[in-house]
């Protein structure tokens, strides 16, 4: 069994590259999308989702079939198309030269693999099993989902702003560490959950701040 590396990648900008513009292709092209990603889909099709995409310049569409040489340059390739050899050929090239490539049809020919996602502002959560059964991966993303409400967007968003704060005024290491862990231990999300919450101004942060610089 693979054990896969987690990690959050930056992509704004980035050229990934997906092969196919079917069903699956869609749905890694829509994590693409929310990521920034400099989106190039080499197919002789695409889905109604897709066109409207390219019409409207969101991703760039090369209306034709994988050549050899077309993951040269790219950030991230996705064999997606529904021919599962033009995906072992495309992994293969991907691999050759070094570029991390997922591919549909056979999870252990790519070198990364998708997780079901969800998102609540700055919070993401990423489901994988690590291949052994993806709609088992959407399905436990479902149950998160119904635990893990919106009220994390204004949290996190709280966080935030706190912590910059905290970095950018606190020059000691210790006071900043002491700040960091007080304030993860508030209990704002509940007051969030309760409409209680009210947007911290400078004056409350100030002498949040003051009161907590101390042990
Ligand atoms: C290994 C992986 C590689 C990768 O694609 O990255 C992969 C591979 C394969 N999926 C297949 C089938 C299905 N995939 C889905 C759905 C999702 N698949 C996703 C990820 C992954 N799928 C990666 C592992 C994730 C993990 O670690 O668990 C999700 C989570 C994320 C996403 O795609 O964005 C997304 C849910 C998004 C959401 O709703 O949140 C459904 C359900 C549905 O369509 O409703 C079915 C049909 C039911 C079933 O088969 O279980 C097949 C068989 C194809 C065939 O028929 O031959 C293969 C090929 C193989 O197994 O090798
Ligand atoms: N990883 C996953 O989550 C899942 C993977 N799959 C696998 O993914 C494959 C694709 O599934 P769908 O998107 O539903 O199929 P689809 O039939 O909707 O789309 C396939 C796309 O590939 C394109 N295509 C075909 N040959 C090509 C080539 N040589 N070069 C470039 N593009 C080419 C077609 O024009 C079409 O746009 C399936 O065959 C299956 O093996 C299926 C379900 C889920």
């Amino acid at each position: 069994m693979s054990r896969y590396l987690p990690i959050m990648l930056e992509c704004a900008g980035q050229p990934c590259i997906v092969i196919g513009g079917g069903a699956v292709a869609e749905r890694k092209i829509m994590g693409l999308l929310e990521a920034g990603a400099a989106i190039i889909v080499i197919s002789p099709e695409l889905s109604p989702r897709l066109t409207a995409l390219a019409q409207n310049q969101s991703l760039k569409w090369l209306k034709r079939l994988f050549a050899p040489g077309d993951t040269r340059g790219a950030f991230l390739v996705y064999a997606a198309s529904s021919d599962a050899a033009v995906n072992m050929e495309v992994a293969r090239e991907a691999r050759k030269l070094n570029i991390p490539v997922n591919v549909a049809s056979e999870a252990e020919a790519g070198s990364f693999i998708t997780p079901g996602v969800l998102r609540r502002g700055r919070l993401t959560v990423a489901v994988s099993t690590s291949g052994a059964g993806p709609a088992a991966a959407a399905q436990i993303k479902g149950l998160l989902e119904e635990m893990l409400g919106g009220e994390y967007e204004p949290y996190l968003d709280f966080l935030y702003d706190m912590r910059t704060e905290i970095k950018r005024r606190e020059s000691s290491a210790a006071v900043r560490g002491r700040l960091l862990r007080k304030l993860a231990a508030l209990d704002v999300l509940d007051e969030i959950r309760q409409g209680t919450f009210k947007k911290w101004g400078p004056e409350v942060i100030d002498a949040w701040i003051a009161d907590n610089r101390e042990e």
